[in-house]
């Protein structure tokens, strides 16, 4: 019986605790013998009197009787014993399972014979007992005590895993960029309490959003020079007027398109200077974009600062951004006007140049924020580029081709998928460090995390200046000892989803480029035998 308790306390967590002296039929035997000896001595009785030996049989045979029903007895206590484990190690058990949804157990080792460690439990018996009473608290850990000094106290198993109860030390992360103190949001994501570092959430997922008071103001920007487009901003301005009461910004251009047609757009507003637009960003909750990709390049290129959430339809060839028909535009809009709607949240660059003749602040250039990317090449030059590249200080490589696209993950499947670059779902947070016709064979194309910051320098001795563009607009050239530092903005861009982020750029991805597309290899053909 020991043997049993043993075994079972050795497998605890593991072993099959009704194989563990807990067999009924073992004990309904030794009470049938018991019986058997109990009828063969009533049977006995007349002649014990008249045989010593008969005595002797008869005293013995009680002995045995008495052995035996002690055995039974001990066999009912052990069962018992038994079952009071096994109800123990149940609830331990899903004690455990609780925890390890709450937080996998990063931190436990296991023995030997594969068995899981108790550290899980001997570092929060407190929290235990706090949620679940004091007699559970005490029976765990009494469950901790009787397993640890089973599997045999103090040594140190071979994996490095001390079987005595001890605490982890614990410790804190923090997370850092430059000395600032933006914990809370990782905090959020990563969890270590008690020394385990957890994934308490994903960093990004799925994101909703939902108005709490009702949009007033719409801004809508339009593909210059499309006849189609024209026709629909016409309309599509009277719409959001007449029928849901809204104030419309539009593009000085447009206000002069739209008076053309007929003087009643005379509550359409506007602007004189692109710098007025960045102030209207705290008035205008949503942004409607008609074109392609460029228009939403556009769009988003005109807020230095905060973004409102854009819709964009397609009006142009392709559309990675521009998920909606604009046939549809009245239904679409209704939907997004009354929320919730699925966003993508695309992340900026924010762009710096750095002249190495610039003495004094004031020579400072302004940011440039790109949706896409940022491009550094050859220009009309015919040597080759000469780009030394560091990332937060760390030496990178030194690009020797063409150029160097640094780009958002939105921008993954323009110019940097071009020149060889990965498609990368909108919503992963990194910069792409993709070459542009490298002279080397092993140039592969880099995907760095969203933290860092990376410094592309033309060195003293290149033979030439590089070409900086933004979005594929806005070229700006760098002379020898100037230097391009770029870094994910704090500003990202949202874009309304047609159904949701990842439905939509696979749908961009397979319409627009035909990704994998192939005809199905037909089923008649040799096969595996
Ligand atoms: N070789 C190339 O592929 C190449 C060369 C130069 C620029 N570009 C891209 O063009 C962009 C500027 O676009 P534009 O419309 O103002 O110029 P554009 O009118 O010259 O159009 C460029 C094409 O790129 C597409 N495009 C833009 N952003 C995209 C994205 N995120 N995903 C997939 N396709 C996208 C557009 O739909 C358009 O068809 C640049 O940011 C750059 O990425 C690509
Ligand atoms: N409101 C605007 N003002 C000035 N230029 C714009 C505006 N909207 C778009 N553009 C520019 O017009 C060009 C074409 O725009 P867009 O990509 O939207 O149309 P598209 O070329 O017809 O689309 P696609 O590339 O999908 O065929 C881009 O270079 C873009 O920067």
């Amino acid at each position: 019986m020991s043997s049993y308790k043993l075994n079972y306390t050795d497998s605890f967590g593991n072993g099959d605790v009704n194989s563990l002296g807990s067999n009924p039929e073992n004990g309904s035997s030794l009470a049938q013998s018991e019986k058997a000896v109990e009828e063969l001595l009533t049977q006995q009785t007349p002649m014990l009197a008249t045989d010593d030996h008969l005595i002797e049989f008869s005293e013995a045979l009680r002995t045995v009787a008495k052995a035996l029903r002690g055995s039974a007895e001990g066999k009912a206590l052990a069962q018992a014993e038994a079952a009071e484990w096994k109800r123990r190690y149940e609830l331990e058990r899903s004690k455990n399972q609780e925890l390890l949804h709450k937080a996998p157990l990063n931190g436990v080792c296991a023995d030997e014979s594969g068995n899981k460690g108790m550290d899980h439990l001997a570092k929060s018996p407190r929290r235990h007992g706090q949620e679940n009473g004091k007699s559970e608290r005490y029976s765990l850990e009494r469950i901790c005590s009787h397993d640890v000094l089973q599997d045999g106290g103090e040594s140190n198993s071979p994996n490095g895993c001390n079987n005595k109860l001890k605490r982890k030390a614990s410790f804190k992360l923090s997370w850092g960029c430059k000395g600032q103190a933006n914990d809370q949001h990782k905090k959020e994501i990563v969890s270590f309490e008690s020394g385990n570092i957890t994934t308490a959430d994903r960093s990004s997922k799925q994101i909703s959003l939902t108005w709490e008071t009702n949009p007033q103001t719409v801004i809508i920007f339009t593909k210059p020079n499309s006849t189609s487009v024209r026709v629909l901003s016409v309309e599509m301005v009277r719409w959001l007027r007449e029928h849901k009461g809204l104030n419309v910004y539009v593009e000085p251009r447009v206000k002069a398109e739209l008076l053309s047609e007929s003087s009643s757009f005379d509550f359409v507003q506007t602007w004189e200077d692109d710098r007025e637009i960045s102030l209207l960003h705290p008035k205008v909750d949503l942004v409607i974009t008609l074109g392609g990709d460029g228009t939403v390049l556009w769009a988003a290129s005109m807020f230095k600062g905060p973004v409102p959430p854009i819709v964009p339809f397609s009006m142009g060839s392709l559309g990675f951004m521009t998920p909606f028909h604009s046939e549809q535009y009245r239904d679409c809009l209704e939907a997004v006007l009354k929320g919730p709607i699925s966003i993508t949240l695309r992340h900026r660059l924010q762009c710096h140049i750095i002249r190495d003749k610039a003495r004094h602040d004031y020579e400072t250039e302004e940011n440039t924020l790109v949706l896409n990317e940022v491009t550094i090449d050859r220009g009309i030059s015919s040597y080759l580029t000469n780009l030394e590249c560091y990332c937060d200080n760390s030496f990178v490589t030194c690009v020797q081709g063409d150029g160097l696209i640094l780009s958002t993950t939105s921008g993954s499947t323009a110019y940097s998928l071009a020149a060889g670059g990965s498609m990368v779902h909108p919503q992963v947070p990194g910069i792409l460090f993709t070459p542009i016709c490298p002279h080397s064979l092993s140039f592969r194309p880099l995907i760095l995390p969203d933290h860092v910051t990376v410094r592309v320098q033309v060195p003293f001795n290149s033979r030439s200046s590089a070409w900086v563009s933004f979005d594929g607009k806005g070229r700006k050239q760098l002379e020898a000892g100037d230097a391009l530092v770029c870094s994910i903005a704090p500003w990202p861009v949202s874009t309304a989803c047609q159904v949701e982020s990842t439905h939509d750029f696979l749908r961009s991805i397979h319409d627009g480029l035909h990704w994998n597309l192939r005809k199905t290899q037909s089923s008649d053909g040799p096969r595996d035998t």
